[in-house]
């Protein structure tokens, strides 16, 4: 994993830390044939991740900010297989061709998720932070399995802590929790 302190930041657009890149990108198990549409890539550090593990990924982000700091970021880590897109997820991704999706930006998630069957796509990790969104997207997710279709949902909940020195050794400081939800028909 690259370190967050290597990619190129500005304020007020976030990134997924380090460590939830690296239980993400365990969870979509990449392969070098994967074309992932990366829905909310903000700072874009799922996006170069997950570009060097497969064969092209499609950047969405509503933020002007956000898709500037992607450009930087892709061009900081020399990655060119990817498309920076621009817009609403639920506006664009219907006419792009993926079958991955890591979905980090949740506004509108229920529109997503929609889209998302109907492309039938089989493989999809969504971040949240918002424990309603977290419960939304579970239940719908559990709604997709029409047709005696076969898939399995996993839930992780992350609490990173870092140390920090203090004057008598080392604290830690905690980060807020972070669920991960994974999709996979098979
Ligand atoms: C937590 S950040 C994602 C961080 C990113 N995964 C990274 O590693 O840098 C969420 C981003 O999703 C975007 N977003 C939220 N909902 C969206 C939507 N429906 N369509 C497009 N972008 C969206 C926000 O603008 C924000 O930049």
């Amino acid at each position: 994993m690259i370190k967050d302190d290597d990619f190129f930041r500005i304020d007020g657009v976030p990134i997924t830390k380090e460590e939830i890149r690296a239980v993400s990108i365990g969870k979509l198990q990449l392969n070098h044939n994967d074309v992932v549409v990366d829905i909310g890539c903000g700072s874009g550090g799922m996006t170069v991740e997950m570009a060097r593990r497969c064969k092209f990924v499609y950047a969405v982000d509503n933020s002007e900010d956000a898709i500037t700091t992607t450009k930087k970021n892709l061009d900081k880590f020399n990655i060119k297989n990817c498309e920076l897109i621009k817009g609403n997820a639920e506006d664009v991704i219907y006419n792009l061709e993926f079958n991955k999706a890591f979905i980090g930006g949740t506004k509108n998630i229920d529109i997503i998720l929609n889209i998302l069957k109907e492309k039938n796509i089989k493989h999809i990790v969504v971040n949240t932070i918002v424990l309603e969104n977290a419960v939304k997207i579970i239940k719908i997710m559990n709604n997709f399995k029409n047709d005696n279709e076969i898939y399995d949902i996993d839930i992780v909940n992350i609490s990173v802590s870092y140390g920090k020195k203090i004057n008598t050794g080392h604290m830690m400081m905690a980060r807020n929790p972070i669920t991960i939800i994974t999709y996979r028909k098979k």
